[in-house]
């Protein structure tokens, strides 16, 4: 017997049609590398470093790997020099969701700064009705290709930038119209959140959702920041909140004051592993918090980032910490019932998510599994899983 049909370990093909929930995804960090390349032909965008997809998506992941954020996120230059047409905006978009959907997400909110869409004269209003379209269409053919998929927009400003308010009165004005929640990202030191508490203060008063990237490149004072200056709904990666937990030589843990609150309070930790391990938060997959983080049942959520600049999916994600942590379809099912609860939209539609779409999607693969284990143990006599 071979140790796929003795263990419970998900196959790539099971991984792949399991139901997956993503919160962080940057739809400028998840464009197809020939997307890119027919887009700046079209616009005359002249400064691609490679002009053939399969080098180019090389590219960026090489790029990307270089250990520090802020050279990380010098790689959107490219991707965002030809996202700034209306019908470049709703390609980008609608494949952004035909591919979600294909690799098994059932449920994604996407995020993107309108503010860097504005080079080929779009207004803010534009850029934003541009990207619900294409994500409409792309949910209506992945549909009609026997996915289905809802995806929600984050609308993120940039932390450098002064436009925070001006984004979050966006966000609100296309609030149920498409836009689920606000963000800020872009280089975290030196840019903390609390610069942007005029725009946290505004939408916490018209109730609306955010989150904050937050302890990726710096440590707790940003999360701190992020959740008792400016009352974040969640933590974009939140990783670093492994230095507040301390695990002693005899395997016990102590939590510091701050990780019990995110603990606690049931923060929800967007977690994006291959991304962590470019930008330097984390050295291995196997040495990666969300281990500790899973087994100490924090709010954790897997997460791509950027499909693109980690040549990543939800499924290469999984597949990942499958192969670190030795993951079961439970807990694949632990972590995207945890990101459903997590999302922004009403809490009726993320129970109806959770109990008619993950729940029967992962008791369906189970029940295969069960099937295939009894069916190779049948000659065998019974075997305590
Ligand atoms: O992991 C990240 N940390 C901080 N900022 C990021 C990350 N990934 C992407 N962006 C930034 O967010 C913008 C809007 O999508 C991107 O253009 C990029 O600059
Ligand atoms: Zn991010």
């Amino acid at each position: 017997m071979t140790s796929q049909t003795m263990s419970n370990t998900p196959t790539p093909d099971q991984i792949r049609r399991a139901p997956k929930v993503l919160l962080h995804d940057h739809l400028d960090g998840g464009l197809r590398p020939g997307t890119i390349v027919e887009l700046a032909r079209e616009q005359g965008y002249s400064r691609l470093p490679e002009t053939g997809p399969d080098k180019l998506g090389i590219w960026f992941r090489e790029a990307a790997d270089s250990g520090s954020l802020e050279r990380y996120l010098e790689t959107f230059s490219h991707t965002v020099g030809v996202m700034q047409t209306r019908d470049a905006l709703v390609r980008v978009a609608r494949e952004c969701a035909e591919d979600l959907a294909e690799d098994g997400v059932v449920y994604a909110e996407v995020r993107y700064a309108p503010e860097q869409h504005l080079e080929g004269g779009l207004t803010l209003e534009e850029v934003v009705e541009a990207v619900n379209e294409g994500f409409r269409e792309g949910e209506r053919l992945a549909r009609a290709n026997g996915h289905r998929i809802r995806v929600g927009a984050l609308l993120t400003a940039m932390r450098h930038a002064a436009r925070a308010l001006e984004i979050a009165e966006l966000a609100n004005r296309y609030r149920d119209l498409g836009v689920v929640g606000f963000d800020i990202a872009g280089a975290e030191a030196g840019y903390p959140p609390t610069r942007h508490l005029d725009a946290f203060e505004y939408l916490k008063r018209e109730n609306n959702h955010f989150t904050i990237h937050a302890g990726e490149a710096f440590g707790l004072p940003s999360i701190w920041q992020a959740l008792q200056w400016c009352g974040a709904d969640r933590l974009g990666h939140g990783v670093r909140i492994i230095d507040d937990i301390q695990v002693r030589a005899d395997g016990s843990v102590k939590l510091g004051r701050l990780a019990s609150y995110v603990r606690d309070k049931r923060i929800p930790l967007e977690l994006c592993p291959s991304s962590n391990l470019q930008t330097g938060a984390a050295s291995s997959y196997s040495e990666h918090p969300i281990g500790l983080l899973r087994r100490l049942h924090f709010r954790a959520t897997v997460n791509t980032d950027n499909r693109l600049m980690s040549g990543t999916s939800m499924s290469r994600e999984f597949e990942h910490l499958v192969e670190a942590f030795g993951y079961s379809l439970d807990d694949m099912q632990w972590f995207s019932v945890n990101a459903m609860k997590s999302a922004f939209i009403p809490f009726d539609e993320r129970l109806a998510m959770i109990n008619d779409v993950i729940k029967p999607g992962y008791a369906e693969l189970k029940s295969e599994w069960l099937f295939q284990q009894t069916a190779s143990t049948s000659d065998s006599p019974a075997r305590e899983g």
